[in-house]
């Protein structure tokens, strides 16, 4: 069956077709058959240079043959057991070892239960209710974060189903915006028991934090004993080995991780400081739970991953990332393009904006037709990034010079004909 006849199928027994909203596009998404390295398959026969790479996981690329090969073994072994492992305490070891601000970790199985957690950890600890969250961050589908929330979010907020009562304790401020960050903090600091914030604004498109912005988080947190909470779940091991807190030199309380830590099976971890975490059950009286939490598979396919992250390993992907954002640069420059290209490390951007973008608000701004133009163009000629300018382009390892050449002779092609 195609792509056509399976999402028509599809649409009678899955809701809209597809197992999570950012998946849908117009006229319906393709399905896939395979993804090999930097490439990914449809059942139709197309094969396309993959930028969206599982929305972040897949730094080795899809289906590592070596990553594969010994998971295999591991599942030989069995797939869950509900009783501990030692491959959990290796895993633990290694992201302690590599992020500076980790004394501890708990394995969970998304990215929406890690930061579910770090914020009742936050509250249980501190005593306090409210959290402050920024304008088009994006921390999972939970009640508490979907207030403004980038990705998905962003293009269709205020979901039904969550409680005004759940959310009175949710505050967002704008990113990038000290002032209102400030006044707000000071209105609230008595029961604010958290900041959570994406380092990088990576559900919005890319925005990075203006200098000092991060440190003033850490400055405000520190004055008012709040919980700094870094959702790490797209920025950890993605923009440097010790990821983001390291990347930026401000350390947060906790950390919260996916994708990238469970080497392309489900998972999510939420780490920090040992009195921290040492309230987390069985250790503490913050309850959290799973039957599926550290669960082997997802933990050795982690630790097989990260073993491969050294300082090279990020070298070279930056040096990629390089390439692309220097040539649609010099592409934009000498077409006179309205555009911005932003991205640090791997992770890549453009908006369609002749302004830079610093917030959700000026995100909004970007013309979105000119990006949907953009992403048809992009795939009909065999590059697939995700189809929505609040998310990031990704890339990973098995991306060649070839493949990155093809992708930005391709961009420029469907620049010029927006122009
Ligand atoms: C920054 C951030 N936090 C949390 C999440 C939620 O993770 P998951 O989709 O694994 O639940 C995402 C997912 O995209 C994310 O980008
Ligand atoms: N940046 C948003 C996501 O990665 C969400 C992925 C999904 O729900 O499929």
């Amino acid at each position: 069956m195609n792509s056509k006849v399976l999402f028509n199928e599809g649409k009678n027994y899955i809701p809209g077709g597809v197992s999570s909203p950012v998946r849908a596009f117009k006229p319906y998404p393709f399905f896939v058959k395979c993804g090999h390295g930097s490439k990914i398959e449809d059942v139709d026969g197309n094969k396309y240079i993959d930028y969206c790479l599982a929305y972040g996981p897949l730094i080795l690329g899809h289906s590592n043959e070596e990553l594969v090969k010994s998971i295999y073994e591991d599942l030989k072994l069995g797939t869950a057991y509900g009783a501990p492992t030692e491959a959990e305490i290796t895993l633990a070891k290694k992201v302690v070892d590599r992020v500076p601000y980790v004394d501890m970790i708990r394995f969970v199985n998304s990215g929406t239960e890690a930061t579910m957690s770090a914020i009742r950890l936050a509250r249980g600890f501190t005593g306090r209710n409210k959290i402050l969250k920024f304008d088009g961050g994006y921390h999972g589908a939970h009640d508490y974060v979907l207030v403004k929330p980038g990705s998905g979010g962003a293009t269709s907020p205020d979901s039904l189903g969550i409680p005004k009562d759940t959310t009175k304790n949710t505050l967002s401020v704008p990113f990038n915006d000290e002032n209102i960050l400030e006044k707000v903090v000071l209105e609230n600091k008595d029961d604010l028991a958290a900041i959570i914030v994406e380092p990088v604004m990576a559900n919005i498109g890319c925005v990075e934090p203006k200098v000092g912005f991060l440190k003033l988080l850490r400055a405000l947190c520190d004055e008012y004993g709040i919980i700094l909470i870094f959702d790490e779940v797209i920025t950890g091991f993605r923009v440097s080995r010790g990821c983001a807190g390291e990347y930026f030199g401000v350390y947060p309380d906790l950390a919260t991780f996916g994708k990238i830590i469970g080497g392309g099976f489900p998972m999510g971890a939420f780490g920090g400081k040992k009195e921290l975490m040492e309230n987390i059950a069985p250790a503490g009286k913050v309850y959290q739970a799973g039957t599926f939490n550290g669960n082997p598979i997802s933990v050795k396919a982690g630790i097989f991953t990260l073993d491969k992250l050294d300082h090279i390993f990020y070298k070279s992907l930056k040096d990629k990332g390089d390439f692309i954002r220097n040539s649609l640069e010099e592409f934009k420059d000498e077409n006179l393009l309205n555009i911005q290209v932003v991205g640090l490390a791997s992770m890549f951007q453009i908006y369609f904006n002749d302004k830079p973008v610093l917030n959700y608000e000026l995100a909004k701004k970007s013309g979105t037709d000119n990006f949907s133009y953009y992403f048809n163009h992009l795939l009909k000629n065999g590059i697939f990034i995700p189809p929505s300018q609040f998310e990031c382009c990704f890339i990973s390892n098995t991306h060649s010079q070839e493949d990155l050449e093809k992708t930005v002779n391709i961009m420029g092609d469907a620049l010029n004909l927006i122009k």
